[in-house]
């Protein structure tokens, strides 16, 4: 769109002259838990990846996109990187994060301020060192003795070849500001990729399993082991017309209608590797399915903005997660 084309007066993202433009690709590293998926979702201002107090819950790889100024920012959310367990999955997720790295301007590399772990240095030995990679030493708002973090930042400078130090919080909206400044000058100059009003190349459909994934977590806390996963099997969207049509009759059409305009069917399984699990996840009279039915379709409603019926149903696979053949069936890369 070209600045005479702009549907409104003020100056947008939209009118930045392509010539002008950066644009480019941000990977965040980081063992599981640091605050990965925290920090994606604060960088591109909408809830595009989901955070549980768990460990290991982002498998996919997630692209977010924040159009700040003259800058387009393309983030990649690769998985915590798995070191402990060595099954198919784990392979799967590895290979997915160095197939992330080797080919981005700028690689955020995520740490909990004052910490540096055999699992961090598992994380960090995956970034080529010619890629420039900010050290985010995130949870600063935990660090009780701040004199203790010049000496542990020195340290950290020795570890790798790291272009910034940036202390902070995920938490806090200066602080996520300001780590969009100083990855800025790390974007190439070239046009945006995405239309500015994009939040994410995922389909709705993706981003609904992450939702009852989410909940199916959040839900179970502890119990339920990470290898258990969501499939959505079906995602059907009709637009209701008896909603259209009723706004349309008392003026509120050409708005935003007062009712859902469209209706999303969608069914999904969730899939454990054995019974135990199941009867985790069903819990007593079916309470804690029937919870977490109703907490991500309340969700999915606000994202979709759309009448949401969501049908959940539980099945076991036993050692799925040691199948690669089932895994690329299910849409790991
Ligand atoms: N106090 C504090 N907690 C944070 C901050 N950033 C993230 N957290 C918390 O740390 C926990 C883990 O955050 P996530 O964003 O899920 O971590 P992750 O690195 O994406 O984890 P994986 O998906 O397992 O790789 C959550 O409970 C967050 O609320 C921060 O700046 N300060």
């Amino acid at each position: 769109m070209t600045p005479s084309e702009s549907p409104d007066s003020t100056v947008s993202a939209a009118e930045i002259a392509p010539e002008a433009q950066r644009c480019g690709l941000v990977a965040i590293v980081g063992r599981p838990n640091v605050g990965k998926s925290t920090l994606l979702n604060a960088l591109v201002g909408q809830k595009v990846s989901i955070t549980s107090r768990k460990a290991q819950t982002t498998r996919h790889r997630i692209t977010g996109i924040r159009t700040e100024g003259d800058s387009q920012y393309v983030f990649v959310d690769t998985p915590g990187f798995q070191t402990r367990h060595s099954n198919a999955l784990n392979r799967t997720l590895n290979r997915t994060v160095l197939a992330t790295v080797s080919d981005v301007d700028v690689v955020l590399f995520v740490v909990e301020a004052g910490r540096f772990g055999l699992d961090d240095a598992k994380a960090l030995a995956v970034i080529p060192s010619q890629i420039p990679t900010l050290l985010v030493a995130n949870k600063l708002d935990k660090v009780v003795r701040r004199a203790e973090l010049a000496p542990w930042l020195k340290s950290m400078q020795e570890r790798h070849p790291f272009a910034e130090f940036v202390p902070m919080s995920a938490k806090r909206p200066d602080d996520v500001k300001k780590l969009l400044g100083i990855v800025r000058p790390y974007l190439p100059q070239q046009p945006w990729w995405y239309d500015p009003q994009a939040l994410t190349d995922r389909s709705e459909r993706f981003l609904a399993a992450e939702i009852v994934r989410e909940k199916l977590f959040r839900l179970t806390g502890d119990e339920l082991p990470y290898t258990s996963t969501v499939v959505i099997d079906q995602f059907e969207e009709e637009p209701m017309q008896a909603a259209s049509a009723a706004a349309a009759k008392d003026g509120a059409a050409p708005r935003r209608p007062a009712l859902k305009s469209r209706l999303c069917r969608i069914a999904a399984t969730i899939v454990v590797e054995r019974e135990a699990h199941k009867a985790i996840v069903i819990g007593e009279g079916g309470e804690r399915i029937k919870r977490i039915g109703t907490e991500a379709r309340l969700e999915l409603e606000k994202l979709l903005d759309a009448k949401v019926f969501l049908e959940l149903w539980v099945k076991v696979r036993s050692g799925w997660a040691d199948d690669e053949e089932r895994l690329r069936s299910y849409g790991y890369e």
